[in-house]
Formats: C-alpha cells, sequence, structure tokens
C-alpha cells in the first residue's frame, strides 16, 4: 500500500520530483501491470516497493513492513525474505554456472545441499535442468530470464516484481516467461509487472500507467 507517496531524486545539478503523490493499495495475490513512457518512475516505483529506496514521505507498507520507517537492515531483511525481483538484463553472475547462480540468493543462510535441492527443483519447473551447469554465456535470453526467475523464487516470495522481464526476448521466449509468471502467480503470489509490451499491459487483474510521476489506475477502463 502507498499512500501519498513521493520521491525525489537528489543530483548535483537538480532536484528531480520523480514520484508525485502516489496511491494505490494492492491486494495480496493479485497481479498489477505497470506501462508508461521512460523516465515516467516505473523503477522507482518498484524500488520503493522492494524497500531498496525509501520515499521522501507518505507511507508505503508491503505486508509487514512500515518501509517508510524501517531501517535499511530490516528492509533487507525483508527483501531477502519475501520479495523476487526480476529484471530486463537478467543481472546473473557470468562467472558462475546456471545451478550457482539460482543458489546464490539463500547460499548464506541455509546449509549448501539444501539450497541445493531446492535450485534444481526451480530449475525443473522453468525448464532448465538440462543447462545446470552451463555458464550464462552459454544459454540464450530466454534461458538467462528462465533462470532469474528460478532465482527470485528461491525465498519463496510472496511478492515479485518484474521490471520488463521481457523487454529483450523473442515472442516465443516471452510467452515461456509469462506461462511461468501464470504458474507462480496461481499459487498466490503477487506479481507487478512493468511492462512496454501492449499484449502483456492488458494481463492483470489492475492496470496502472505511469505518467510524468503520477501513477492513474487504468483497470475499470478495461473491464
Ligand atoms: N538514482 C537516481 N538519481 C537521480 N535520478 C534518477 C535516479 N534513478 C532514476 N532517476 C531518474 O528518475 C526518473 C525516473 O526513473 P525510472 O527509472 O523510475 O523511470 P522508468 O519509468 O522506469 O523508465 P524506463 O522505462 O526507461 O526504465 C528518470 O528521469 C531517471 O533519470
Amino acid at each position: 500500500m502507498l499512500h501519498n507517496v513521493n520521491k525525489t531524486y537528489q543530483t548535483s545539478t537538480e532536484s528531480l520530483h520523480v514520484l508525485k503523490e502516489i496511491n494505490v493499495t494492492i491486494e495480496s495475490g493479485s497481479w498489477l501491470t505497470i506501462t508508461g513512457p521512460s523516465g515516467s518512475g516505473k523503477t522507482t516505483f518498484m524500488r520503493l516497493l522492494s524497500g531498496i529506496e525509501q520515499a521522501d514521505n507518505g507511507e508505503v507498507k508491503v505486508g509487514q513492513l512500515d518501509a517508510t520507517i524501517a531501517a535499511e537492515k530490516e528492509r533487507r531483511r525483508f527483501r531477502r525474505n519475501h520479495v523476487g525481483y526480476v529484471f530486463q538484463d537478467f543481472q546473473l553472475f557470468n562467472q558462475f554456472d546456471v545451478l550457482t547462480n539460482v543458489m546464490i540468493p539463500l547460499l548464506p543462510y541455509e546449509p549448501r545441499k539444501v539450497v541445493e535441492e531446492k535450485a534444481v527443483q526451480l530449475l525443473d519447473m522453468v525448464g532448465l535442468l538440462p543447462r545446470k551447469n552451463h555458464m550464462p554465456l552459454q544459454i540464450s535470453g530466454g534461458e538467462k530470464q528462465r533462470t532469474a526467475i528460478a532465482r527470485a523464487l528461491m525465498n519463496d516470495p510472496q511478492l515479485i516484481l518484474c521490471d520488463e522481464p521481457t523487454g529483450n526476448l523473442d515472442l516465443e521466449n516471452r510467452n515461456k516467461i509469462m506461462e511461468i509468471l501464470r504458474e507462480v502467480h496461481k499459487k498466490g503470489v503477487t506479481i507487478i509487472l512493468v511492462t512496454h509490451d501492449p499484449e502483456l499491459a492488458d494481463y492483470g487483474d489492475l492496470k496502472f500507467e505511469m505518467r510524468d510521476g503520477h501513477l492513474f489506475n487504468k483497470t475499470e477502463q478495461n473491464v
């Protein structure tokens, strides 16, 4: 839930008011899609939800976390335990194989054997078990994104933030990624998807558009 939220970035030369009076309530288990021009504030919105950034004012509450007042350490713990983040550019570690990339988020916290078993299960779910020992540079873009999704699911997140997850992919891979996200959503995970793809923008229970830092609810117009 975001209530009257503003976010400004301060650079050496200017103050950039990126999010303006954002108000939105997202029910647990829903699927929210956000479209909007480049630079309108979509990624910043996601960064507030994940607790990476903090708002200037207003309220940001995500599950049990009051991100407005929580300290950095608490926000990091919340992110680690409850949030999965999927990026357009995958953000895999090229020096580690697919399996290790998926294991990374949990490795510091659980026994290696347990982590590996879980990573193998998730790689199986996204259809990548045969690629588990490949390096990221040896797999396709679609496979990289499926690896990144498996990694994002390692902590059994209640919320998955997908920032243009299919932006670099062809139609076939886009559809595969969406199919996986749909399966995850069926299990009750909340999904927030930022996309420029008009077909994907039509997907979801809630449809919003970000324009110049304002978030507009487009849901009613589509029902
Ligand atoms: N750390 C930062 N410091 C200063 N300005 C920033 C910072 N991060 C983002 N901005 C600026 O804030 C504005 C919104 O950025 P944001 O990444 O949220 O947009 P976006 O809608 O996600 O764009 P795109 O669709 O291109 O990813 C942009 O003008 C960007 O240049």
